[in-house]
C-alpha cells in the first residue's frame, strides 16, 4: 500500500502537523528543534523528517520508519533522534505518540540543577499523569546528560523505561513525553511544561 495515500496514514500525519503547530505556538520548538512521532494501529510509525521547522510542517515532512528507526523510503532522512522514539514504542505497545521539545524551562532547569532527577511535588496539576489522584504526591523526572550519539543516549535512558510517569529531560537540551495517542501526549507535555515553568519560577525566589 502506498503509505501516503491511505486514510490511517493521513490522520497520523495530520496529528503530527497539528501537534507541531501547537508546540510552536507555545514556544517549545524554536528554529528546527523538536521531533514528533505517532504509531498507527497497524504498527507503522510516522515521524518528522530531520531539520524541518516543526511549527510549519507539511504532510510530506512526515515519513515512515520501521521499528528499528530505518526510513521505509531510501534517501528519506528521519529525525536525528529517531531512536529515542522507537525505544519507547518497543518498550510499551500502548504508546501511540511521542513528543520532543526544547522549551526554556526544560533547558534551563536541567542545566541549573545538577541532580540526576527533578522531583515535582504538591502541585494540583500532577493529576494530569496517569495514576495520580491527589496533589499530595511527588513525581520523579529523570535528567540524562546530553549526548550527540543518540544510540548511546538511548542505552542510558533504557534502564528507566517503565519508571517515568511524566517523561524525562535531557540536560541543556529538552524534554521527551509520550501518551497512548497524540491528544494524551500533548496534554502530558503541556502539564509537564507547566510544572517545569513553576519550578523555574521557584528557583528565582
Ligand atoms: C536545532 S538543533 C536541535 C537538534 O539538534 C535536535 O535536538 C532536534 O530536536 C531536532 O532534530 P531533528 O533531526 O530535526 O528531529
Ligand atoms: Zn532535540
Amino acid at each position: 500500500m502506498n503509505s501516503v495515500a491511505d486514510r490511517g496514514w493521513s490522520l497520523a500525519a495530520q496529528d503530527i502537523v497539528r501537534a507541531g503547530a501547537r508546540m510552536d505556538q507555545r514556544g517549545w520548538v524554536p528554529a528546527t528543534a523538536g521531533n514528533l512521532s505517532r504509531r498507527l494501529e497497524d504498527g507503522r510509525i510516522a515521524i518528522t523528517r530531520s531539520g524541518c521547522h516543526k511549527g510549519f510542517l507539511a504532510q510530506d515532512d512526515v515519513i515512515e520508519i520501521d521499528p528499528e528507526g530505518r526510513p521505509r523510503v531510501a534517501g528519506d532522512r528521519a529525525s536525528a533522534e529517531t531512536l529515542l522514539h522507537t525505544q519507547l514504542y518497543a518498550h510499551d505497545p500502548a504508546i501511540g505518540a511521542v513528543l520532543h521539545g526544547h522549551s526554556v524551562a526544560a533547558t534551563v532547569l536541567s542545566m541549573i540543577l545538577a541532580e540526576p532527577a527533578i522531583r515535582l511535588a504538591g502541585y494540583e496539576l500532577l493529576k494530569v499523569f496517569e495514576g495520580q489522584a491527589t496533589h499530595e504526591t511527588s513525581i520523579r523526572v529523570p535528567v540524562f546528560d546530553n549526548d550527540q550519539d543518540i544510540a548511546r543516549l538511548a542505552t542510558v535512558v533504557a534502564p528507566s523505561l517503565g519508571t517515568m510517569p511524566a517523561g524525562y529531560l535531557i540536560r541543556g537540551h529538552g524534554v521527551y513525553v509520550w501518551g497512548r495517542d497524540m491528544d494524551m501526549a500533548l496534554a502530558r507535555l503541556e502539564g509537564l511544561e507547566f510544572l517545569l515553568a513553576c519550578e523555574l519560577e521557584r528557583q528565582k525566589r
